[in-house]
């Protein structure tokens, strides 16, 4: 079993390069068998586990990809796609599998994929995206575990409002009407920066995506889309995850990659508890006194603030002065970290969806595991002032969204290392062009 020791106490101080964003890549993969021709060429992918994945689900579709895991540069050629039926096994994986049925239902005019699922953090429906491609004129049938949809001809632009601004389902519909006849407008959309740098890779492909990163999004559908390049945007959740780490240590870090107007909630609420940031020209510097106030936070869709930052801000409030509160209205099960905190000393009360926490903890460690993949790492972050050794383990979470977070802290000055399994660290020295993802097949088989 694949374990992190850390041990508290140090000041994290120095440079970390955040990578490109995982929620970003994802519906960008999903987007590339849009393209009948042409090679797509994507810049600043991450070599995560979730990107393993998706990669093997248009894998099966008869996608040619190739990963160049050291210039982490992702090359898919789609022009043979045949396949509409993603297979359980990765999709049961990942949720964000189900990304692949708008591009599939636009380009073959039928898709065949498991239903996802619920996930720890929640239920986590899908209602939304197939309301969208129903309006569109897709037939849409459930039935041994498998959502069906089908069209005769190419989809019917339309317009769609979404009961709620689900990023998920925003993603799905907007390439799924890249390819409609008409127009499609969806009204009620997710609005975050992921949102935005996928419309800019659909037209740079070709398509007519206007208004993403607004509330309102038109996309005139084209005939074709061909194969682009296209530079993936930085990760704002690690960027946060990593100034998180340098005020939590009270330490001084650049963050470099970081959009600061990627994450103004993140950075409005840590200058709120006394944090000071810089935001400079590429990325933010992150430093502060030795006293952090507390504050009150409510997730919410952005540009609210990050559902995926409320855990490690949690664990940030463990050392502020006083009592601050959390209400997480995103999901309605992410806050399985509160037990693992009390593991290590933490006070948190829950209250319905709203956790109260209170602050200058004195944490010791203790052997946590990652319940989902923020939680386990903001529970690397409360081990980095615990006192004593912490043990997080059920790594895998933490594998899908995170480059190498053990390293880059170690290089930020943290006492921190991982204990691999040999045979695993075997499958993650494979690097070179299309073994990454017969790696990722190894060890997804091992685990
Ligand atoms: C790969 C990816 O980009 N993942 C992100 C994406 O997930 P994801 O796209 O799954 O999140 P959504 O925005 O769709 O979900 C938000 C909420 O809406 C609900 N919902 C969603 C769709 C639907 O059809 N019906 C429905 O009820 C969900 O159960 C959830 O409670 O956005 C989340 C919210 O910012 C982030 O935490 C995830 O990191
Ligand atoms: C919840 C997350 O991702 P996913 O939607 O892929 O589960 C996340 O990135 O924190």
């Amino acid at each position: 079993m694949d374990k992190i020791i850390i041990r508290g106490g140090r000041r994290l101080s120095g440079k970390v390069r955040v990578h490109g964003a995982k929620n970003a890549v994802l519906p960008i993969i999903a987007a590339s068998i849009l393209a009948e021709e042409g090679v797509s060429v994507i810049h600043d992918v991450p070599g995560l586990d979730d990107v393993y994945t998706i990669s093997e689900v248009i894998r099966a579709l008869n996608v040619d990809v190739k990963y160049d895991s050291k210039a982490e540069v992702l090359k898919v050629d789609a022009k043979n796609l045949s396949e509409v039926e993603a297979p359980y096994e990765w999709v049961r994986k990942m949720r964000a599998s189900f990304l692949v049925m708008g591009s599939l239902l636009a380009r073959k005019g039928k898709a065949k994929i498991p239903l996802p699922g619920g996930c720890a953090i929640g239920s986590r429906g899908i209602d939304q995206h197939l309301k969208g491609f129903e309006a569109m004129g897709a037939k849409v049938e459930i039935g041994q575990g498998y959502i069906f949809a089908s069209t005769d001809g190419r989809l019917k632009g339309t317009k769609i409002y979404l009961d709620i601004p689900s990023v998920g389902a925003t993603e799905n519909i907007m390439m799924a009407a890249t390819l409609a006849e008409g127009t499609t407008i969806i009204e009620n959309v997710a609005q975050e920066p992921e949102i935005v740098d996928l419309a800019n890779y659909l037209n740079a492909m070709g398509a007519r995506v206007r208004g993403a990163g607004t509330d309102t999004i038109r996309i005139d559908g084209v005939e074709r889309l061909t194969g682009a390049v296209h530079t993936v945007i930085p990760d704002r959740i690690e960027a946060g995850t990593f100034m998180v780490a340098a005020a939590i240590t009270r330490g001084d870090v650049f963050v470099e990659n970081a959009i600061a107007d990627h994450l103004k909630p993140v950075v409005a609420k840590m200058r709120e508890m006394g944090v000071i940031i810089d935001e400079l020209e590429n990325g933010v510097r992150v430093y502060c006194g030795p006293e952090l106030k507390c504050v009150d936070v409510k997730t919410l869709p952005h540009p609210g603030f990050p559902t995926d930052m409320q855990a490690q801000f949690m664990a940030m409030m463990l050392s502020a002065k006083g009592t601050s509160m959390i209400t997480e209205t995103v999901f309605e099960n992410r806050f399985m970290h509160v037990d693992e905190f009390k593991r290590m000393g933490a006070n948190i009360r829950i209250e319905g969806r709203t956790s109260i926490i209170n602050g200058e903890a004195r944490l010791t460690g203790a052997k946590v595991k990652a319940t989902d993949l923020r939680a386990g790492a903001a529970l690397i972050l409360a081990g980095l002032i615990a006192e004593g050794e912490t043990e997080v383990t059920e790594l895998h979470h933490i594998d899908r969204g995170y480059v190498d977070i053990v390293g880059k802290l170690r290089a930020l000055g943290a006492d921190i290392e991982r204990h691999s399994t040999p045979v695993v660290q075997l499958v993650k020295d494979e690097v070179s062009e299309g073994i990454a993802m017969a790696a990722s097949s190894t060890k997804a088989s091992l685990a």
